[in-house]
């Protein structure tokens, strides 16, 4: 049968990218995204908007939720110093299967630790089973419903804590109207829109970066 749009992402990634150069593996799947076939990475433009905010907070715990095919995930990684790292969620095991071998690709397989499961099922877990204290950095980017209740949970299960940034990709499109509804009336967060566009193309969207004030 035909191959999936992930297999014919990394198959981009092996023929056009360096092996441990990040910036070619990122390069490779933009060009193939752009020219080739549209998918729902962040892409390029939004893309140097997250590097700016991971460049800002210099995090050493980031949560991503929502691996697809790794290119958030490198996008992110490639910016960590030694002794940080990003524990990405992803649900779909033959998506974790190729975002697994794009991180190799890419080198930074050591600043990575992709998760598979539910967000709702692992976030309780976090603690007890990574040693994580709280996230410095969160990017939300899997399914838009479960932005708000994913929010509330890590809330709860004490993972976001005072000066914790929340910055969640598609805010506009596909959209995620309760989620910015919550954060941005809430007196707990600290809100800001960064407009840009749907990647590749020229539609509006943009990414919502929160910044948790406390209780
Ligand atoms: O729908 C979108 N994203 C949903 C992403 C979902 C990803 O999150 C994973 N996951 C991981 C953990 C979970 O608990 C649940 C799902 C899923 O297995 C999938 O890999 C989307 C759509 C458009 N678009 O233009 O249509 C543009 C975008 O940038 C998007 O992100
Ligand atoms: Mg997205």
């Amino acid at each position: 049968t035909r191959t999936s749009r992930p297999q014919r992402i990394l198959k981009a990634v092996q023929r056009k990218a360096t092996v441990g150069d990040p910036q070619s593996v990122i390069t490779a799947i933009d060009h193939f995204c752009r020219h080739r076939e549209w998918a729902m990475n962040v892409g390029d433009e939004k893309g140097s908007i997250l590097d700016s905010v991971v460049s800002e907070v210099s995090p050493v715990t980031v949560l991503e939720l929502g691996t697809y095919c790794g290119y958030s995930t490198v996008r992110i990684a490639r910016l960590l110093p030694p002794g940080a790292c990003v524990i990405t969620l992803e649900f779909n095991p033959d998506y974790a299967a190729i975002a697994r071998q794009v991180i190799k690709w890419s080198g930074l397989e050591d600043k990575v630790q992709l998760v598979e499961g539910a967000s709702g099922d692992w976030i309780p877990w976090m603690k007890e089973h990574f040693g994580v204290q709280a996230f410095d950095l969160v990017f939300l980017d899997h399914w838009k419903e479960r932005y708000l209740p994913d929010t509330k949970l890590l809330e709860e299960c004490g993972l976001i804590q005072k000066g914790t940034v929340l910055l969640a990709d598609n805010v506009i499109c596909p959209g995620t109207p309760d989620y910015l509804e919550y954060v941005r009336n809430s007196p707990r967060y600290n809100s800001h829109y960064y407009r840009s566009h749907l990647e590749y193309t020229k539609a509006e969207d943009g990414l919502e970066k929160s910044v948790f004030l406390g209780y």
